[in-house]
């Protein structure tokens, strides 16, 4: 059996934003590799009319957790959700679970987050940071706690080109900006914002940069490590191929570009595409967690998930894939049929917005119309041209992230445990 899988059993696990693209990632190969864990402890809040139990069953009703149900039968019995809500500043969790959770928790992975980039300052912060800063208080109240590991991104420095496996201090304190935020309106916070955020391109990475400060200035005698994923794309390998389950990042331009709405994106087709599969970033995350606990190193590590130096492609090689995927296995009843460009320049850029995706849109619309339906692709291509012009900053850059701590815990895996 793997080292790693043996270390998380008879163990009490509590994860937040379990219920999220990485968490149950996580949460499925946990059950599946360490069938024999005490517990998972997830925080969730009631969403889309659904209680905590029926987002639980979901959840573990779904694809992905076919195989949890051969090797752990029981795990309905295992996962224990707690009520919480990250915007509350204690959570919102009852005294009766907040005793347990003190009491039995062994390891915390803290996956929640807004990934959100037009998230506003205050709600960022809120979870970002502040709640972050909170589960930490909350850790150093738990006397079995082995491990404390913190997701935050590769990209919470990207205004720096080549970026180490070391926390970096933001221009402002953290601290000052939670305190700020509690007087300041709404109006004056969206004045000051851009000034605030400085050469950070989008409040999220900005944000998870002052996450990652809180947790080297709160750490009081945690054993803490933080992880950085670069772009989480789909499963490589488990539980199987190609699970994902939302349309963040490149997800959602794949899909537009599939459904033949997306026909040009301003990119620069030969930097690199540091796209890492979700199951590769939970490896290394039970690897960290395992690590972190058994050889506790003295200071908080910081360790990068990227594939640009160890696998790398480009914008174009991906492209060209996905336009092959879709001749291969084409969308049901597409827009169009798939056929994108990347194109250099803003001036090109705006000529085939205007001529490639606005124009089909308001035709489309008025056809809608004349057949009297509503028409609803104006307000669809609205949307994913925002979201394309939010994803532009990190489709014509390359970063260089050092990854030598996660290359030393590679070192220390059994062969085993390095296949994953
Ligand atoms: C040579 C051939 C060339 C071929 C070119 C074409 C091929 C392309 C393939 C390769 C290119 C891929 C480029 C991708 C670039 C990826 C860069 C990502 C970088 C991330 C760095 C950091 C990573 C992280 O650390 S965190 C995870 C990343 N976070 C995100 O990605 C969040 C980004 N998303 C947002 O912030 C929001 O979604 C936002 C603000 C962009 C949109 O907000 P909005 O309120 O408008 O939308 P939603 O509420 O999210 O949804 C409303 C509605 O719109 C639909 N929708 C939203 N986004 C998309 C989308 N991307 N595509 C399609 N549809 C989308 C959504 O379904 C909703 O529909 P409803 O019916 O209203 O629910
Ligand atoms: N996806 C990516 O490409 C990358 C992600 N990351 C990091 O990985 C982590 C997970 O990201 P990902 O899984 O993609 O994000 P998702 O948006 O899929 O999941 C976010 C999770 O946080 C939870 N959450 C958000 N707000 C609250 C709240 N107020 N109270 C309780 N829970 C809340 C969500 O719960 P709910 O389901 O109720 O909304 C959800 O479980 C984040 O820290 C992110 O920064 C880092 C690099 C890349």
């Amino acid at each position: 059996m793997s080292t790693i899988a043996a270390f998380y059993g008879g163990k009490s696990i509590l994860i937040t934003g379990a219920t999220g693209f990485l968490g149950k990632v996580l949460m499925e190969k946990l059950f599946r590799t360490s069938p024999d864990l005490k517990v998972i402890y997830i925080l969730v809040r009631p969403k889309a009319g659904q209680t905590l139990q029926q987002r639980v069953f979901q959840i573990l009703d779904s694809k992905l957790f076919e195989k949890v149900k051969e090797v752990c039968p029981n795990v309905h019995e295992k996962i224990r959700a707690i009520y919480a809500d990250l915007n509350q500043n204690d959570f919102a969790i009852s005294k009766e679970d907040m005793q347990e959770l003190l009491s039995c928790t062994n390891i915390i992975f803290h996956c929640a987050a807004t990934v959100r980039f037009d998230d506003t300052l205050r709600h960022a912060v809120q979870l970002n940071v502040t709640a972050t800063r909170q589960l930490l208080l909350m850790a150093s109240q738990m006397p079995k706690l082995e491990a404390f590991i913190h997701i935050s991104t590769a990209y919470s420095n990207c205004n720096l080109k080549h970026i180490d496996e070391v926390i970096y201090p933001c221009p402002v304190e953290p601290k000052k900006i939670i305190d700020s935020l509690e007087w300041l309106d709404d109006a004056i916070i969206d004045e000051i914002t851009p000034k605030l955020i400085r050469d950070w391109p989008n409040i999220y990475t900005y944000t998870k940069a002052l996450g990652e400060m809180v947790v080297q200035q709160e750490s009081r005698n945690l054993n803490i490590a933080i992880i950085r994923p670069s772009i989480v794309g789909a499963t490589w390998q488990e539980p199987f191929p190609g699970w994902v389950d939302n349309i963040n990042g490149p997800n959602g331009i794949i899909i537009a570009t599939g459904k033949g709405f997306l026909r040009a994106i301003k990119a620069t087709p030969m930097a690199v595409a540091d796209v890492i599969p979700v199951d590769t970033v939970v490896n290394l995350m039970l690897a960290v967690g395992w690590y972190t606990a058994v050889h506790r190193p003295k200071s908080t590590l910081v360790y990068h998930i990227t594939s640009g130096n160890m696998n790398p492609c480009n914008w174009h090689k991906m492209g060209v894939q996905v336009l092959a995927t879709f001749e291969k296995i084409p969308f049901e009843r597409p827009f169009r049929r798939p056929n994108a460009n990347f194109t250099s320049n803003s001036f090109t850029s705006q000529y085939w917005n205007a001529v490639s995706h606005r124009a089909p849109a308001i035709i489309y619309d008025c056809y809608l119309r004349l057949t009297g339906r509503k028409p609803r692709m104006t307000k669809l291509m609205n949307r994913l041209l925002r979201t394309v012009s939010m994803l532009e900053y990190f489709i014509n850059r390359s970063w260089e992230w050092s990854t030598y701590n996660t290359e030393m815990l590679m070192s220390e895996l059994s062969p085993e445990d390095q296949r994953g």
